[in-house]
């Protein structure tokens, strides 16, 4: 018999199609070696063309899910992604603050079709309560404009995007340049905690499945922490896991294909 491996916990949305929120979030833990336990906060209906339905859960079931997995088997680590409302988020912030695990917030606000996976109503509970619990937050662009009010067009951009998002209290902001416009082939992003400065660049895929790449990315990172990596090392492997996974995205359905959380085996 051999020992467990690391133990790392996603609390986010289940996406049916199953490239993106929970499934993309399970399969990539899988991937890098840690064993992954899930809460659900809400259910879509929701495949390569877009988001059909959202069924969110009642705060006592997220709850509930967190508390049994934390309490007998504990965590390593923690990912967040789609909470869906302003209850859900206080819900897991005040969760995560029982918790003495390294969180990773995603603070999902669209889907890569635009449907909304957050209220409005919910922006200042991740402002205020979500965020000053993150070990690293992970904003995409459009995320930040919603969060900050910053609009970013270039890397000095995302180096203000970064000190915005760190106003709310994460150790570390990860800024995300992956909507940043065809930026000389490069796919970019920002890790700061406002001291050192990491960019992160890798070569972009002109690919568009792209389903699932914030959420893989997320969860990679949480996985990296869940095997005692710092910070940045755990987001050095991540964006080279993510990386790999959309240079081998495939065709799904009529839209937009999933990132493929197994081309390392391929
Ligand atoms: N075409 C691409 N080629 C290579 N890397 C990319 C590409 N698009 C995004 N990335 C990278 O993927 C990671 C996720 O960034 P992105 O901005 O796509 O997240 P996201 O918008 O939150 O994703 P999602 O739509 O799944 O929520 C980042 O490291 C980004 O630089
Ligand atoms: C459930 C879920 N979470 C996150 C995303 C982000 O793209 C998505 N499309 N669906």
């Amino acid at each position: 018999m051999s020992g467990a491996p690391p133990l790392c916990l996603t609390v986010a949305g289940s996406d049916s199609g199953g490239g993106a929120g929970i499934q993309a979030d399970l399969k990539t833990m899988l991937a890098l070696g840690v064993h992954g336990m899930s809460v659900v906060t809400a259910v879509t209906a929701q495949n390569s063309l877009g988001v059909r339905g959202v069924w969110e859960l009642p705060a006592e079931a997220v709850t509930a899910q967190y508390r049994a997995v934390v309490d007998d088997i504990g965590v390593r680590a923690v990912k967040t992604g789609m909470l869906s409302s302003a209850v859900l988020v206080e819900t897991v912030a005040a969760l995560l603050a029982t918790t003495d695990a390294p969180a990773v917030v995603d603070p999902v606000g669209v889907s890569k079709h635009g449907d909304a996976l957050l209220a409005a109503s919910a922006l200042e509970a991740v402002r205020k309560e979500l965020l000053p619990r993150a070990t690293v937050a992970t904003p995409n662009l459009d995320e930040v404009a919603q969060l900050t009010g910053v609009s970013v067009h270039d890397e000095d951009g995302m180096r203000r995007a970064a000190d915005a998002v760190l106003g709310y209290g994460p150790q570390w902001a990860l800024i995300k340049g992956g909507h940043l416009a065809a930026h000389g082939g490069e796919a970019v992003d920002l890790l700061t905690d406002g001291t050192e400065e990491r960019w992160l660049r890798a070569p972009r895929y002109d690919n568009r499945h792209t389903h699932g790449t914030g959420c893989t990315l997320a969860s990679a990172i949480a996985a990296g922490l869940a095997q005692g990596l710092t910070v940045p090392e755990s987001v050095t492997a991540a964006k080279e896991y993510v990386t790999g996974a959309i240079a081998a995205g495939f065709a799904l359905g009529g839209g937009i294909g999933p990132v493929d959380h197994a081309w390392r085996r391929r």
